[in-house]
């Protein structure tokens, strides 16, 4: 941390700034002399205003006169252009005091005597100009007089007050013209960044900018803002003389003291703000010898001020450039853009001249139709004094059809995809809205961020898109460990067609990337396994892919490579970008490797970079309505919840199967013996009870680690608020403590809980606003309670009664519930919950049978596919209807298929058992049991 400054350290700064300014005009005096031609200041550029194009007039150094100008700004902050660098005042010097005289006519009493430099159409002093002429006709004359013209008129935010100045309509006409040469890099912007002001510069057309025209008094005006400080220096030495001046803040507005300037007057009075006050204290700079206008204190970026005449200048904040306006284009519309630049008389006659121009009286902006983009920008070019930097690139393509015209019609419907190649089961089964998101990756040429709001079935979606381009698999599927499984029961359960040892998910280091024609690896993995791949996938799927918004992890250097060579990208989010546009980069080049070949260029244009002393700053936001269109034509497609709520079930149940990787060697052992203990045969029923609820003790122990993986995938994914049911306190507390550990916010209400805390965490819970989650026991919190601000419930335990976890679902799906509802149930391989999942299943068919349930368990669970649905076709042999005492006990199956305890904990490649019950619903898990040919 940096010490302070003394007094001392700073007045010898600031005494060597004020040297090395004087060294920098001494040596631009030189240079100005040396270079005649470059004296000039004023462009030649004169405006074609109603005044018509005057000539380039001498400046009159005569009429020494005392006089006092009082110059109002309402609004010290507004931002002048596009660019939201407010430009900043600068200290001015004027060769020749001048006579007293009263100024106060409004500029077009004066305009006669107004010299506008330059070719026709340019207007030198931009910005300073009224905007009654430039005026839309739907802006009330009081709103451009009242100053609330906003960003068409850098000024409009300053009243303009008419109080007469003395005699000023009785100055030469010569005199005003060097006004603009002299008063123009007053307002300058400050230094930038080379990098972004080489990016932002606007190329001289003609060479001709303000400096290149010399206005016959000696006086430069640059028409570069580096430039002008050093021809102002030139000016004033060949001047001999100055003036001295100050800018006093006064409430919102500022006054400048200083004594008497024709030329400078003649500026004040374009200022549509100006206001004059006689105050003594008002005329005390009058009849200096010299004058040097000393801006006002506390400005912004001291480093900026310029100081010809000893005295320290600071920069006045926002204040309205007089010389050179900059800004953007920016698009509003997948049709339409608009000038986000400060106000130019020339400008204004340009914008006037395009046939699609429109004024936004909300924004105060003017916006056109993208086909005349080309043209504006070309245009203005002409203009010396305006800088109007055009889109970029990557949105000039991704719009090229509105740019070019090339399109007819504003939005072209997306035309419905060939799926004939695909699985019926599969598309039969998609809903309207990812039926569409399916037209829309097809129409996209199968690269996408599918964004669509959690639990809306991207995993469906996904699944059918890269179905569509199955020629070109193998298919590599990039996931959170926690859910690898889950992908491989969808794929299973979506494309019959695929034989399921064509699924390859990875599960160690040691595993092969390529085995299968449908790999699933996780993120982590990736980055340990990508050095096998010889050859590109050419279709990936990428779920979660916020996962990949940090460029500098290893998950994220492992997979952009794939996704830049890759023929086919599916990424997948809910959350793509959680706190910033810089978030969103990586996902955007990863569907479109071309669109902002460089992190800065999007840095500046969406996440309102910053220098700082440590380097830039990307975590701002800026352009968002730009960005979101941008996002929305060519990268993603994003649906919210409640736009399809209609098409929706109030209740979604999800099955995720949890990676049995992450139970340990001592678990498993444990396990084993709990399931062999169960398949004792000749235990009593009672014995067969103590040997499950055994086996459902181990499987708790067994699951923590996956299932706070699956917590913490969760919450990395950005849910922002849950609850998640568990029964032991073992797995309870393994939670809250892993929560605590990662300071989320949570309630824990269990058996201990006296009623009123209960209530009390409750409250707490749904009031929180941000992320959090509610642990809850099933047995002690499944009933009373409401958490309908939360739109999830997490089962990291099953439990054998299925009409307490239908209660526990029913703390969130209740009144008050405006969303559809998701709920996990986390199911583990080889563990008690191989039995325990089959039986919720029957039990809840059982009640909904019997009209006790509304829930048909069985059928929402089919469909997240812990079921396989088994035709002789695809090899498996149906057993047929197996009758419900069966189902009730897990051993029936057992003993009918043949298999022994061992069955239950081989590699879960192997263990395949189908059987139907009643139609062709199958009722046994897929994976818990070896698989049997027929
Ligand atoms: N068309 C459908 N038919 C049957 N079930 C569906 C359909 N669409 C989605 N589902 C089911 O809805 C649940 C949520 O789907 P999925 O997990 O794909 O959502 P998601 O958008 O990926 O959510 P998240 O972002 O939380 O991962 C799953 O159980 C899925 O099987």
């Amino acid at each position: 941390m940096s010490l302070p400054l003394t007094e001392e350290q700073r007045k010898k700064i600031e005494e060597n700034r004020q040297k090395a300014l004087a060294r920098r005009a001494e040596k631009l005096l030189a240079e100005q002399h040396q270079s005649p031609g470059s004296g000039s200041s004023i462009a030649t550029n004169s405006s074609q205003s109603k005044q018509g194009p005057p000539p380039n007039l001498p400046r009159d150094p005569s009429k020494p006169v005392n006089h006092g100008v009082v110059f109002l700004q309402q609004n010290l902050n507004s931002s002048s252009n596009g660019n939201q660098r407010p430009p900043n005042f600068h200290s001015f010097h004027l060769s020749s005091p001048g006579q007293a005289k009263g100024i106060g006519k409004r500029q077009e009493d004066v305009s006669p005597a107004c010299p506008r430099h330059g070719p026709s159409g340019q207007m030198t002093l931009t910005g300073i100009s009224p905007p009654l002429a430039q005026s839309p006709p739907e802006v009330p004359t009081q709103q451009l007089l009242g100053g609330t013209l906003g960003q068409g008129h850098p000024q409009a935010s300053q009243e303009i007050k008419s109080t007469p100045f003395a005699n000023t309509a009785h100055e030469p006409l010569a005199k005003a013209k060097s006004f603009q040469k002299t008063l123009a890099p007053f307002f300058r912007q400050p230094p930038r960044d080379p990098g972004v002001e080489a990016k932002a510069a606007r190329p001289c057309t003609s060479g001709q900018n303000i400096s290149d025209t010399n206005c016959g008094s000696g006086s430069a005006t640059p028409g570069t803002e580096g430039r002008r400080p050093q021809k102002l220096g030139a000016s004033l030495h060949k001047a001999g003389s100055s003036q001295k001046g100050m800018c006093i803040r006064s409430g919102g507005r500022f006054q400048v003291k200083i004594g008497y300037n024709a030329e400078l007057i003649t500026v004040f009075k374009r200022l549509p703000s100006r206001s004059y006050g006689n105050e003594p204290s008002v005329l005390a700079a009058q009849s200096l010898p010299t004058v040097t206008l000393e801006p006002l204190e506390g400005a912004e970026d001291s480093r900026e001020s310029l100081s010809t005449g000893g005295v320290a200048h600071t920069c006045l904040p926002s204040a309205p450039s007089l010389a050179f306006v900059k800004g953007q284009c920016v698009l509003i519309s997948r049709a339409r853009f608009e000038a986000d630049i400060g106000y130019s008389e020339d400008l204004m006659a340009l914008f006037k001249q395009m046939e699609s121009r429109s004024y936004d009286v909300k924004t105060r902006k003017w916006n056109f139709l993208l086909e005349e983009h080309n043209k504006l920008i070309q245009s203005v070019r002409c203009l010396p004094q305006v800088q109007l930097d055009p889109l970029p690139t990557t949105l000039t393509l991704a719009f090229a059809s509105q740019l070019e015209k090339t399109s007819p019609c504003l939005t072209e419907p997306i035309p419905e995809a060939d799926l004939s190649g695909v699985d019926p089961k599969l598309v039969s089964n998609l809903l309207p809205f990812q039926r569409a998101g399916v037209n829309f990756a097809v129409a996209k040429r199968g690269r996408l961020l599918l964004a669509d709001d959690m639990g809306l079935g991207k995993t469906i979606q996904a699944i059918c898109i890269a179905a569509f381009y199955r020629k070109e698999w193998p298919l590599l599927v990039v996931v959170p460990s926690s859910v690898r499984f889950t992908w491989e029961q969808a794929f299973l359960q979506w494309l019959p067609s695929l034989s399921p040892d064509r699924i390859n998910v990875v599960v160690t280091g040691k595993d092969r990337l390529t085995a299968g024609l449908v790999n699933i690896v996780s993120f982590d993995l990736l980055s340990k396994l990508e050095k096998q791949l010889k050859t590109p996938f050419k279709v990936v799927i990428i779920d979660e892919s916020h996962f990949l918004k940090n460029i500098k992890t290893a998950r994220c250097r492992a997979a952009m490579p794939l996704l830049k060579v890759a023929k086919r990208v599916i990424l997948l989010s809910g959350t793509p970008a959680m706190s910033r546009p810089a978030e969103l980069y990586t996902q955007i080049i990863g569907v479109r490797p071309t669109f902002f070949p460089q992190f800065h260029a999007f840095g500046l244009r969406y996440c309102d970079a910053k220098r700082q002393p440590w380097g830039w700053d990307y975590s701002g936001s800026s352009n968002l309505g730009e960005l979101k269109l941008l996002l929305e034509e060519a990268v993603m497609l994003r649906r919210l919840k409640c736009d399809v709520l209609a098409q929706l079930p109030p209740k979604q149940r999800k099955m995720v199967v949890i990676a049995p990787a992450r139970i340990s060697t001592k678990a498993r052992a444990a396990l084993a013996a709990a399931a062999k203990e169960m398949t004792t045969m000749n235990n009593t029923k009672r014995q067969q009870k103590e040997a499950l609820l055994l086996f459902f003790n181990r499987t708790a122990e067994a699951k923590i680690p996956s299932v706070i993986e699956y917590i913490l995938d969760l919450l990395e994914s950005g849910r922002e608020k849950f609850l998640v049911f568990a029964h032991h306190k073992v797995v309870l507390s393994a939670i809250t403590r892993e929560l605590e550990r990662k300071q989320v916010p949570h309630i824990r209400i269990d058996g201990s809980t006296s009623s009123a805390d209960r209530e009390d965490l409750c409250q707490q819970f749904q009031l929180f606003e941000k992320h959090a989650v509610a642990v809850l026991s099933i047995t002690a919190a499944n009933m009373g309670l409401t958490f309908s601000s939360a739109d999830l419930v997490v089962f990291a335990e099953l439990f054998w009664n299925p009409g307490v976890l239908l209660q526990a679902e029913d703390r969130v799906h209740r009144i008050g519930q405006a969303s559809s509802v998701s709920i996990h149930y986390l199911v583990a391989r080889g563990t008690a919950d191989d039995y325990l999942w089959p039986l919720i299943q029957e039990k809840i068919k059982v009640l909904g049978e019997a009209g006790l349930s509304e829930t048909n368990f069985s059928e929402m669970t089919e469909a997240t596919n812990y079921f396989y649905e088994v035709t002789p076709a695809n090899g498996f042999l149906p057993l047929g209807r197996v009758e419900l005492s069966c189902l009730l006990s897990p051993w029936v199956r057992r003993e009918k298929v043949g298999l022994t305890p061992a069955d239950f904990t081989q590699p879960h490649a192997e263990r395949w058992l189908y059987s139907s019950s009643s139609g062709n619903r199958s009722v046994f898990s897929s994976w818990n049991f070896p698989r049997i040919r027929v």
